[in-house]
């Protein structure tokens, strides 16, 4: 067993009998995924985002500016919590980077796209509708595209510069682009997916 990130390589002990992890970008919709295949099958379900989102809060800043500054340790500090928490309880974690923190300790590793301009309609439709927090706000659809592309661009900077890693797919089991897939039809082919991977967790 080995998580894909050096910082976090070596044996750990792990208790948990049933970890899911969803990586995407901004406005892929991971977080709808993660809690529903939480849902299905019957466990707990974290964002590491809320973990990052949650320092930015201690700092007063916004998650585009922490993102800019935030140090080795501030991504050390969310990646040891999502390790902690794949390693010792049975839960689903989404994120950008789940399921390189965890490896192979996860027993799925999900990753989920959509295009550009879908997600930022995605995002955009949330900012409207009060839904995102300690976020910067954008004025057109035009100004959240370059905000969230920005966003990921700087994620993907830190985790190059910090773990090495790149922005690849071929470490995931399943690859999911849901740019033209609603939120029904992508659940959809998600349950055949538990129903093969996980039969005995399933009702
Ligand atoms: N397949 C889909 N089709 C259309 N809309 C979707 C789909 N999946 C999620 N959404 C919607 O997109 C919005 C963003 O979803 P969600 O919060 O799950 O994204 P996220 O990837 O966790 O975003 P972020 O990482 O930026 O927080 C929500 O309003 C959600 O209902
Ligand atoms: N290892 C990390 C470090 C940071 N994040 C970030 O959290 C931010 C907010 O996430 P949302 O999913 O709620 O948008 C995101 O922009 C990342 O910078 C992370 O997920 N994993």
């Amino acid at each position: 067993m080995e998580s894909f990130i050096e910082e976090f390589q070596g044996d750990h002990e792990k208790t948990s009998e049933l970890v899911v992890t969803v990586d995407g970008p901004s406005g892929a919709g991971t977080g709808t995924l993660a809690s529903f295949i939480a849902e299905e099958l019957g466990i707990n379900c974290y964002s590491a985002g809320d973990f990052f989102r949650g320092i930015a809060a201690d700092r007063d800043m916004t998650v585009e500016e922490l993102g800019k500054v935030a140090d080795k340790q501030t991504d050390l500090k969310v990646d040891r919590r999502t390790l902690e928490k794949g390693l010792s309880e049975n839960c689903v974690i989404e994120a950008r980077i789940p399921s390189r923190v965890l490896g192979t300790y996860s027993d799925l590793r999900i990753y989920l796209t959509a295009d550009l301009e879908e997600r930022a309609k995605r995002v955009s439709k949330d900012q409207e509708e009060g839904k995102r927090e300690n976020e910067e706000k954008s004025e057109s659809l035009e100004e959240v595209k370059e905000r969230i592309r920005k966003r990921d661009e700087e994620n993907w900077r830190r985790y190059k510069d910090y773990y090495g890693i790149e922005n690849t797919k071929d470490i995931y089991d399943v690859l999911i682009d849901n740019t033209e897939m609603t939120i029904d039809e992508q659940q959809e082919q998600v349950r055949k997916i538990l129903e093969r991977k996980f039969p005995e967790q399933l009702e």
